[in-house]
């Protein structure tokens, strides 16, 4: 099966609504419309940027989806500080990206929690952006397939099969981000197979050969061509080559199959 690849700029805290806009409309001049017929482009920023990127995106017919860093596990209520999935979907976000190792390191975020999460933006019809990855002990301890099949599992526990079809798995090394340290494609690809494969044992073979995996960590324009090059691995989450609007137009341009003309 063929999968349409999938690059999304996570922005992290940075950037406020003003630089969202500029950067917004930098990707939208730079890159040609022809490149969104073989890839997906989102970018994921701060909640506080969200409705100025949907003005921008709605206003101008912009090809690009958007979508948030995180979201709630509660519907509404007295939940001071978060932020819903149906608030959300409102305002017209395509994406949640849920369980960042920076959310599950900084805020304690357990597999439960994640779950929660991603059955809170399913609900909405936000499709969620699932990370797992594990720091660089585990690797060193060779634990590293164990660790993110576990937690992608747990992730989806008690979701039907057409739900988890819906879904967008982010295998993301702790030790690759914001590292300069990127996996080679072989590290990726392990990785992203697996977890692949670990889809497949619980939901089917063709449900989990629909399901696009990226990969994220350090990932630039000079290296998304051999990351995209191998047959798991389906796009990137991109973090600090997000932020600069002719270098992440460059690596959507190479994730579509060319360098920009
Ligand atoms: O965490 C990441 C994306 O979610 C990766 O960040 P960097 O691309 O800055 O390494």
């Amino acid at each position: 099966m063929t999968r349409k690849p999938l690059v999304a700029g996570n922005w992290k805290m940075n950037l406020n609504h003003l630089e969202a806009i500029a950067l917004v409309q930098k990707i939208a001049f730079s890159l040609p419309e022809k490149y969104y017929s073989k890839v997906d482009v989102a970018v994921i920023p701060p909640f506080t940027d969200i409705r100025s990127v949907q003005t921008l995106v709605d206003g101008d017919k912009l090809l690009l989806t958007y979508g948030a860093q995180d979201v709630s596990q509660h519907a509404s209520g007295a939940y001071t500080g978060e932020v819903s999935a149906s608030m959300l979907a409102k305002l017209g976000c395509t994406y949640a990206v849920i369980g960042h190792s920076e959310r599950r390191e900084h805020h304690d975020e357990s597999d439960e929690v994640v779950n929660k999460k991603v059955r809170a933006a399913l609900k909405n019809e936000l499709t969620p952006i699932l990370c797992v990855g594990e720091p660089l002990e585990v690797r060193e301890a060779g634990d590293h397939i164990t660790h993110t099949t576990t937690q992608l599992i747990e992730g989806l526990k008690g979701l039907k099969s057409e739900q988890v079809a819906d879904i967008v798995v982010a295998y993301e090394p702790v030790w690759a981000i914001g590292t300069g340290r990127v996996a080679t494609p072989a590290d990726a690809e392990e990785v992203c197979a697996a977890l692949r494969s670990a889809l497949a044992e619980k939901y089917g073979a063709d449900l989990a050969a629909g399901v696009r995996v990226l990969y994220g960590g350090s990932v630039k324009s000079g290296n998304i061509a051999e990351l995209i090059g191998c047959e798991n691995v389906d796009g990137a989450l991109v973090g600090g080559a997000s932020l600069d609007g002719d270098e992440f137009t460059k690596l959507c341009a190479m994730a579509a199959g060319g360098p920009l003309p």
